[in-house]
């Protein structure tokens, strides 16, 4: 069923831009998914990248999104970070926030996240560096050469340390560091600002069996805080973290459950077979 059928009241909420003046966000998932687009569609040139999609994210859910070349998983990333904007349909961030009156930068920092397939951190500054800086953009540190962090701030970068277990490199300069670590340095620096949706693509390309594994049990540990959308084509690493499986094929939502259900299922088969 539509959120907004569901839901009748929303039809009456204030405009996002007079809501978001002066600070937080004021996300409310109380009644329903954290992120939902209905009825999106993105053309480009006549061609119907996204046709209609219609999504569902809880709260703290991991997702995996699988689908074959071209079936829309960038534009609609792209969607829902305000990259791009749908010729129709709705984007919603919990129940009060129209993603679509916002810009990409106060997307980003009104809480959700995106990681790139290539990392972007920065080489010449150690891990440490890296994170402190992350959790400081846009707040005082740009603006403030004699910006200090607080005892809470550190206690937060040792924990995210730990998470993507970089905790024994942290004075070490992240050019140094391996492709997987890079990767799981970029997710931490994501994790500084403490995203409600952290959207995720192809986190193991090129990555070791190892690395890949490790990843598999960053992406599963941040659901339950996160909510976390990972775009991926390899399906022995989607295998190993999947709870729900959305599979998107010419711009829609061609089957959704679990992967042995999507598997199975005839039209998913056709779709992967036909490629
Ligand atoms: N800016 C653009 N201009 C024109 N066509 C585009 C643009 N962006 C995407 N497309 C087209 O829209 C379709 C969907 O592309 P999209 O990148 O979203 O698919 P995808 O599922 O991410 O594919 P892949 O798995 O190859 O990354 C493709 O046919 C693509 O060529």
């Amino acid at each position: 069923m539509k959120v907004l059928e569901k839901f009748p009241a929303l039809k009456t909420r204030l405009p996002t831009r007079l809501m978001t003046q002066g600070g937080e966000l004021p996300l409310d998932t109380g009644k329903g998914p954290v992120l939902y687009l209905e009825d999106v569609s993105v053309s480009f040139d006549g061609f119907k990248a996204l046709n209609k999609l219609n999504l569902y994210i809880d709260e703290g859910e991991l997702r995996c999104i699988i689908g074959p070349n071209g079936a829309g998983k960038t534009t609609m990333m792209d969607v829902i970070t305000g990259k791009t904007r749908p010729d129709s349909g709705e984007v919603w961030f919990g129940q009060l926030i129209n993603l679509l009156e916002l810009d990409e930068h106060q997307i980003a920092q009104g809480g959700i996240g995106r990681k790139f397939q290539k990392p972007t951190v920065f080489e010449q500054l150690s891990v440490y560096d890296n994170l402190e800086l992350a959790m400081a953009s846009d707040k005082r540190a740009w603006k403030n050469l004699f910006f200090k962090i607080s005892g809470e701030q550190r206690d937060r970068i040792a924990e995210i340390l730990e998470l993507i277990r970089l905790s024994g490199h942290r004075e070490r300069l992240a050019g140094s560091l391996s492709h997987g670590q890079k990767q799981w340095l970029e997710i931490g620096m994501l994790l500084m600002q403490d995203p409600r949706v952290l959207l995720v693509d192809e986190p193991v390309a090129g990555m070791t069996g190892e690395e890949t594994e490790r990843t598999a049990e960053l992406l599963v540990s941040l659901a339950g805080r996160h909510s976390v959308i990972v775009v991926e084509h390899d399906m022995a690493f989607v295998r190993s973290i999947a709870r729900k499986v959305t599979v998107l094929h010419q711009g829609s939502v061609l089957a959704e459950g679990t992967m042995d259900q999507i598997q199975q299922d005839p039209k998913v088969i056709e779709v992967y077979l036909g490629e």
